[in-house]
């Protein structure tokens, strides 16, 4: 089977222009078929405010009334993700920007309330993606840039984390390729201690993963992040590396691995 790298960038490496710059190239010269997944939580929670619109997160997911799911639709399908192909096409990359609307590429349902109400917050299974459709892009030639919106089929676009976009990608083009899911941040991988960027963890299993947990040394966005990418892991991704977006050619990265 051949190699597929999927890479998913979040916000913030997106919301710096020098970075996003240095990104893009850096992507340019990755070998072999790959996908570009991207978020940009934190430039929508600024555009949401300069709005006069509270940005609302509970457990690193964004709730998303009408008028949230407008602006970060503007925001992901429309600025971000045409400045990313425009920047790839810059870099002799010929990307093709993506929405889960776009070719129905991504289906999602409609996050059920619970507890929260998340409003119009995408779930997702690999069922909806369609591997075969990315697969002929791939084959074409192109290099798909999918954003953080999905949709129903029902005419409802919904606002879906970048993150588990990246490892259901992964999973559901697993049954094609052997697929390396990367993703790439403002630190050097996973870290013992959060400030000190020499502090990376080399390898984490799900033993470790849960020890770490427990102790404090994983918190915030990084524990949806590895819930994410032991998914993936144990859905016949063949590896899972967390680094630095402007390192992504380093030996500094923190590996993951189910045993
Ligand atoms: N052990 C850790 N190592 C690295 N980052 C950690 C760790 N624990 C918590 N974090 C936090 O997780 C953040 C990454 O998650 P998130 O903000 O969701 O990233 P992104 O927006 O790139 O998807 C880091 O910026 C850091 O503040
Ligand atoms: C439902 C949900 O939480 N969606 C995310 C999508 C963007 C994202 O994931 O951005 P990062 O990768 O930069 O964090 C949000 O609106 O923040």
């Amino acid at each position: 089977m051949k190699q597929l790298k999927i890479i998913k960038i979040g916000g913030g490496i997106i919301d710096d222009a020098a970075s996003l710059a240095q990104f893009l190239h850096l992507f340019a010269q990755v070998d072999g078929p790959k996908i570009l997944v991207h978020g940009g939580g934190k430039g929508a929670s600024e555009m949401l405010r300069a709005l006069g619109i509270a940005p609302q997160l509970v457990n690193g997911r964004r709730i998303t009334d009408a008028a949230t799911l407008d602006t970060v639709t503007m925001f992901y399908a429309g600025k971000t993700n045409k400045a990313i192909v425009a920047g790839l096409q810059q870099n002799r990359v010929n990307a093709l920007g993506l929405s889960g609307a776009d070719g129905n590429v991504i289906r999602a349902v409609k996050r059920p309330v619970r507890e929260i109400d998340y409003g119009f917050v995408g779930d997702l299974t690999p069922a909806g993606v369609d591997a075969a459709l990315l697969g002929a892009l791939l084959g074409l030639g192109l290099t798909p840039v999918i954003c953080a919106i999905t949709h129903d089929g029902q005419g409802q676009l919904l606002n879906t984390n970048a993150d588990t976009i990246a490892a259901t990608v992964a999973v559901a083009l697993s049954e094609k390729f052997v697929v390396e899911l990367h993703y790439c941040f403002e630190k050097n991988g996973v870290l013992l201690d959060v400030n000190d960027d020499n502090s990376v963890i080399e390898k984490i299993n799900l033993t470790s993963y849960a020890e770490l947990k427990e102790a404090g040394i994983i918190a915030d966005g990084m524990i949806p992040k590895l819930d994410n990418s032991f998914d993936a892991l144990s859905q016949g991704v063949s590896k899972v590396i967390i680094g630095h977006a402007l390192k992504i050619n380093d030996s500094l990265k923190t590996v993951l691995c189910l045993n």
